[in-house]
């Protein structure tokens, strides 16, 4: 079976989207296909040729997004000025949005050329790839296909599409834009959007205020997750908050190598506003701009604005009850105390700037590394006071990545395609990051942070 697409989107209000044609592309090339998401779709790989993949043989009239969001701080309203929804799949009772990202211009495109560079795609690939193996929840990537046409960016490159596939691609930013339009769509979108990702708020109980209560804790789970593995998304702007708690938008992400809250790999994060340690911040602060957004619907019952930042009062609380949770499984810990152990180990991880994945690696079977963080006094007894209530071997496994995307290697995987074009050093390290938790010993070199020169000069770029 090839895709079984039914739209849903195309039945609200027409502010809400525009109908596109993607771009006629010459020679699409397959470069990578996620053959795991093509089961999980019902998809039969053999359906999918680089043409159905780059849109040019649809099945419906695909449609661009509109949202708006606050962008670096900034409200701006937007689009999927280079993305386009092909439609909405649905197989065994779930359904997906399939989208192209890179597939030309849009209405939202504005002065954009609704490119997207091969390095860009495969990146994206990449990520989301070891994102889901990491279990968090995420958007999944089907596939990367090449164009004919040259990207001008900070180099040039062959163009490439990317296939993504989410839950939805509605926002945070989407509400925003909804609310922006003087229009009565906010309670019909709301409705449609909890029908959608939130049945479960079935119809007796079923008020905006405990929508907001969902998403906000499908938020919180999200970016708990990104701090266990040291993930920084990079640009947390209201239009990359998805309704659903899935990570997505991975343009200037990384992963942090060296333990320091302030971590910002981003070209264009001059201050730090998307640091690792400002992600939970600025989670409330996007939740707050959500909140707004719900608010012309408080003018009627049941939801009234004060129970709105009710909830939002309890976002420090609900943050941190999730992290420390989190924390201990790291750490092995059982039981819910212990939250001053926590605390002294965060203490050390930031004085000692010791590589973040590996030093839970090293507490679990010491000597595994060579790093002379590990070979302090103060490591050895933080260690035996752990020992003494925690290092429980089951958590900690399954807390604990063996691998994550290392930066220089990301690089140099994709480098050497954009030089030879071969795929071979990306493909080990996916294949490295299927199983980024096994047991099974892929090669020390894939879990070697890079030199700390590399990283403090490394840098990550946006729209590329
Ligand atoms: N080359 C481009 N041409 C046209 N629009 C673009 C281009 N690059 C980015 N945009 C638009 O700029 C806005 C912000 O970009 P952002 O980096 O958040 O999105 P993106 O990486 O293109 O897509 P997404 O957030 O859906 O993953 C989006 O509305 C996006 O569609």
């Amino acid at each position: 079976m090839g895709f079984s697409f039914d739209t849903t989107y195309k039945q609200l209000d027409s502010t809400l989207y525009s109908r596109v044609t993607p771009e006629s592309i010459a020679n699409p090339e397959t470069l990578i296909l996620n053959d795991g998401l093509c089961a999980d779709l019902g998809v039969d790989t053999a359906k999918l040729d680089s043409e159905v993949l780059a849109g040019q043989d649809r099945l419906e009239e695909p449609i661009a997004q509109a949202y708006a969001g606050h962008q670096y701080g900034r409200f701006t309203v937007l689009g999927d000025g280079r993305a386009m929804i092909l439609g909405e799949h649905v197989h065994d009772g779930t359904r997906y949005d399939v989208q192209l990202k890179g597939s030309g211009r849009t209405p939202y495109s504005g002065r954009g050329d609704g490119n997207a560079t091969v390095s860009s795609m495969l990146r994206e690939y990449l990520y989301s790839y070891a994102m889901r193996n990491l279990n968090i929840k995420t958007s999944r990537s089907l596939a990367v296909v090449e164009t004919d046409d040259a990207v001008e960016r900070r180099r040039t490159e062959p163009g490439a599409l990317l296939v993504r596939v989410m839950n939805s691609h509605i926002r945070y930013g989407t509400f925003q834009y909804v609310a922006s339009q003087a229009s009565d769509e906010l309670r019909r979108f709301t409705d449609y959007v909890i029908d959608r990702h939130y049945p479960q708020l079935n119809a007796e109980d079923r008020t905006y205020l405990e929508f907001f209560d969902a998403v906000m804790q499908s938020s919180i789970e999200m970016v708990v997750d990104w701090l266990r593995v040291g993930f920084i998304h990079g640009v947390m702007n209201t239009d990359n908050m998805s309704i659903d708690g899935e990570t997505f938008d991975y343009g200037p992400c990384a992963f942090m190598n060296y333990y320091d809250e302030g971590t910002v790999f981003s070209s264009i994060d001059k201050h730090g506003r998307y640091a690792f340690g400002n992600q939970r911040p600025i989670l409330r602060w996007n939740l707050e701009r959500f909140a707004e957004a719900l608010q012309p619907l408080c003018t009627q019952s049941p939801l009234t604005y004060d129970e709105l930042e009710g909830k939002l009062d309890e976002f420090e609380d609900r943050f941190d009850a999730q992290y420390y949770t989190m924390m201990r499984r790291k750490l092995g810990i059982d039981s819910d105390g212990e939250k001053e152990l926590v605390d002294e180990f965060l203490k050390w991880l930031r004085k000692s700037n010791a590589d973040y994945t590996n030093t839970f690696l090293e507490l679990e079977t010491p000597g595994t590394f060579d790093d002379p963080a590990f070979a302090t006094a103060e490591f050895e007894r933080l260690r035996n006071e752990l020992a003494a209530v925690g290092l429980d071997e089951g958590s900690m496994q399954e807390a604990n990545p063996r691998y994550i995307p290392r930066n220089y290697l990301v690089e140099e995987a994709l480098d050497e395609y954009l030089e030879t074009g071969d795929l071979s050093k990306f493909e080990r390290l996916l294949a490295v990051l299927e199983n980024p938790y096994t047991s099974k010993d892929m090669g020390s070199q894939f879990q070697q942070p890079p030199p700390r020169e590399f990283d403090a000069e490394y840098t990550t770029y946006c729209n590329t």
